[in-house]
């Protein structure tokens, strides 16, 4: 307990410092180092998106191919962020069984689901053709 009354004070202190967009940079940081931390999906998500990214290399895609692969990229990984924050805040809020805190994660999961199926979808289109040019 008390270390949550220390951590709250240097929270505070942080926001009033000198550097409050250094501060609020750092705690971005800390929250995206979390969920890779406790998340095995978006460690997954990273490894295929190096993927896709060692493949747009090897096949060299073009311009606008690696603007939809890069998009692709950034979607999958802030829906992963955001997905950590709602079930922080679930477990927080409601570490009981609840109908709300159930519907709350699996509408966060699923918006992961659609971001990631989604990008599945976009990976096909771009890459298809330029495989199907090699053969
Ligand atoms: N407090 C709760 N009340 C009701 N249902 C819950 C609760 N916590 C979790 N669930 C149900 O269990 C599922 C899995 O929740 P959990 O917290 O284990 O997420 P997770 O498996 O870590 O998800 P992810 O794989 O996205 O990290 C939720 O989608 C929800 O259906």
């Amino acid at each position: 307990m008390r270390s949550l009354v220390r951590r709250a004070g240097e929270s505070r202190r942080c926001g009033e410092g000198r550097f409050p967009l250094a501060c609020a940079f750092r705690c971005a940081a800390a929250g995206i180092a979390y969920a890779f931390r406790s998340q095995r999906n978006l460690k997954i998500q990273v490894v295929l998106g190096l993927a896709a990214v060692a493949a747009g290399f090897a096949l060299g895609i073009s311009r606008v191919d690696w603007l939809s692969i890069v998009l692709c990229i950034i979607v999958v990984s802030v829906a992963e962020v955001v997905n950590t924050a709602i079930e922080s805040a679930v477990d927080l809020a409601s570490p009981e069984w609840h109908e709300l805190a159930r519907a709350a994660k699996d509408a966060a999961a699923g918006a992961v689901l659609l971001a990631s199926a989604g990008s599945v979808i976009v990976g096909l289109i771009v890459f298809a053709p330029y495989v199907l040019d090699l053969l």
